[in-house]
């Protein structure tokens, strides 16, 4: 039996800390705070942070072929130079409710960036219902909507065999399959494959180990799961300091740590007190799998 240790490594805090992505040929860790509208990158053998103000919320932030990132920001896609710091739009979302912003995103294996958007929360959890869609920036610069009506476009992951993609709307406390068809980017025949209890709070990001097993951060739940999608049935809880549990992705030397996302926005002081470490980024070590390396967009 390993030993499983939970340390908080990124102690500058981030309001609401998302879409973290491993970046393997320097050993960095990149995210971005939603609410502080910045995208970072972690040395973890430096503990050296960088950031870039964005202008608006940025939802997710991914790696990209050509070199930078592509963030999915306000309701635009936008190319990120980091030496320059510079950002430049992409595209901007056609027909999109200027009071929605993108949430989180993920690159598929074939390197089309999906983000999907959510209605602009009054309060954590509360926002007008069924606002967002789910979309795909795809390499060539175009963009399509998969389905509206989403409360909380949120976790993204693909299976191992590329033949399935995993995707979670918040409110609807599931996490859900669809076929997938690597070759166009179509999804179809959704079905759920978990169903959340009630500690287990609101689903948040996923990642994916080797053994095709998926790790969904809890929202308020204080903890990340293990999830078998085949068999609809939890295998393992890692539990954190932390009730605000946002996202996950395996990182380190082989993929072996768990890199863990949180926040704090919507806390109150009472709150802030019992959990000094809301806001951290955490990792996890001793689990026993490693991840998958991240895919980046390729456009
Ligand atoms: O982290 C995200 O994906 C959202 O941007 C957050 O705002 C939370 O999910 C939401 O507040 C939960 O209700
Ligand atoms: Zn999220």
């Amino acid at each position: 039996m390993s030993s499983i240790k939970v340390e908080c490594v990124v102690k500058e805090k981030c309001e609401i800390g998302e879409s973290p992505v491993w970046e393997e040929k320097d050993g960095t860790l990149i995210y971005v705070d939603i609410s502080g509208q910045r995208v970072s990158r972690w040395n973890p053998a430096t503990n050296k942070i960088q950031s870039l103000r964005t202008e608006k919320y940025v939802g997710s932030v991914v790696p990209r072929k050509s070199g930078g990132y592509v963030i999915a920001e306000g309701t635009r896609f936008a190319s990120v130079d980091w030496e320059r710091q510079k950002i430049t739009t992409i595209v901007n979302l056609k027909g999109e409710k200027s009071t929605n912003r993108f949430n989180d995103g993920k690159v598929d294996p074939a390197g089309r960036f999906f983000a999907g958007t959510m209605a602009i929360e009054v309060r954590p959890g509360e926002l007008e219902r069924k606002q967002g869609s789910l979309y795909t920036l795809y390499p060539n610069h175009t963009v399509v909507n998969h389905f509206d009506e989403v409360d909380i476009s949120n976790g993204l992951e693909w299976s191992l065999d590329h033949r399935t993609f995993y995707y979670i709307d918040s409110l609807a406390y599931t996490v859900d399959a669809f076929d997938y068809d690597l070759s166009t980017g179509g999804i179809s025949n959704r079905r759920v494959v978990y169903k959340m209890e009630k500690e287990e709070a609101i689903p948040d990001g996923m990642c994916i180990d080797t053994e095709g097993k998926l790790w969904v951060a809890c929202y308020n739940g204080g903890r990340v799961l293990r999830i078998d999608p085949q068999t609809g049935t939890r295998l393992q809880t890692v539990k954190f300091p932390a009730e605000k549990i946002t996202s996950c992705c395996f990182g380190g030397k082989d993929y072996s740590d768990l890199y863990v996302t949180s926040s704090y926005k919507g806390m109150d002081d009472a709150a802030m007190a019992k959990q000094p470490q809301a806001g951290c980024i955490f990792k996890v070590t001793g689990l026993g799998v490693k991840g998958i390396p991240p895919y980046s967009f390729a456009g």
